[in-house]
């Protein structure tokens, strides 16, 4: 059911929601999905769960704080989503850019134990500094048919751990949000399990990084997920990991019981 919801968003999502009305299809499936009698969540088909006042801004979109390696790597993935076909003729391929967003489900407020404050003032972690540069710059690419998905990163000044190279914690953060895309683009709605790193040599602050994540396997509600960190020319490693994602029920999420 919200499943459903969420795993149609995910798609919606990966697809650069060209040509959607989305508050029209969130209405929709929110409405085909919450009428039935055993749901106890009536209040949500009463609402828009289109969260933003307008057009949302696709923060993984080049700025001037894009370094020439990072627009590089962004152009070559970018130009991986138009494929041709032997014709010549331009085509889908199986890439897809993922838009970014600040926030995902307005009313996903994580509880009904969240104040309207919190509520209203919620950010996604990495996209919570302003200032363009200054921490998490990245962009996204999901592979539908190889099951994988390719993050391309640049770590800004405030992610400062060791003097002068990244955080781990803000490493982890990167490997969480890209492992968490891909499994939730796959299974709907999930959530980490665990997240087992090994950083294998430290980041230069500044540097542009890749994020290789490829799905392992799936098992009933378990979705295991491994991950390289990489440098941009991939011949450094900077950090493994591997990741278990549990498939849940996004009730919670909503603030209700189901
Ligand atoms: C909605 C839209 C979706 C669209 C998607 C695309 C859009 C993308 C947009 C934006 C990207 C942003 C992406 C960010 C991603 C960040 C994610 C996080 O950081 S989440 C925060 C940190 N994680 C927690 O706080 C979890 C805390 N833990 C729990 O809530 C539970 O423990 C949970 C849900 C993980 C499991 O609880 P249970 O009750 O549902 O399930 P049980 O029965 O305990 O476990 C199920 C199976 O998993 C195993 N399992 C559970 N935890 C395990 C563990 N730690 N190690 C090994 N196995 C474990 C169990 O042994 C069991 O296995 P057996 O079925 O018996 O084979």
């Amino acid at each position: 059911m919200l499943g459903h919801i969420a795993r149609r968003l995910g798609h919606q999502m990966s697809n650069g929601l060209k040509g959607m009305n989305l508050p029209h299809v969130l209405t929709k499936e929110t409405h085909r999905h919450l009428q039935s009698p055993f749901d106890t969540i009536c209040p949500v088909s009463m609402m828009s769960l289109w969260p933003f006042s307008g057009k949302p801004q696709d923060f993984s979109q080049p700025n001037s704080s894009w370094s020439p390696e990072m627009v590089r790597l962004y152009e070559h993935y970018n130009a991986l989503c138009d494929a041709e076909n032997e014709n010549g003729e331009k085509k889908r391929g199986p890439w897809r850019k993922l838009p970014s967003y600040d926030r995902t489900i307005k009313y996903a407020t994580g509880g009904v134990h969240l104040s309207k404050l919190v509520q209203a003032k919620a950010r996604l972690f990495t996209r919570c500094i302003e200032e363009e540069g200054a921490a998490f710059e990245y962009v996204a690419f999901l592979n539908k048919v190889e099951k994988t998905c390719v993050c391309v990163f640049q770590a800004g000044h405030l992610l400062e751990g060791a003097p002068g190279h990244l955080h781990g914690g803000a490493i982890a953060t990167m490997i969480d949000t890209v492992t968490g895309t891909l499994a939730g683009y796959l299974s709907g709605p999930v959530m980490t399990a665990y997240l087992n790193t090994n950083y294998r040599s430290p980041v230069p602050l500044g540097s542009v990084l890749l994020i290789h994540c490829a799905l392992d396997r799936i098992e009933g509600k378990k979705i295991f997920v491994n991950c390289k960190v990489t440098s941009s020319d991939e011949s450094k490693l900077h950090t493994e990991a591997a990741a278990l994602f549990v498939s849940i029920n996004i009730g919670p999420l909503f603030g209700t019981q189901s």
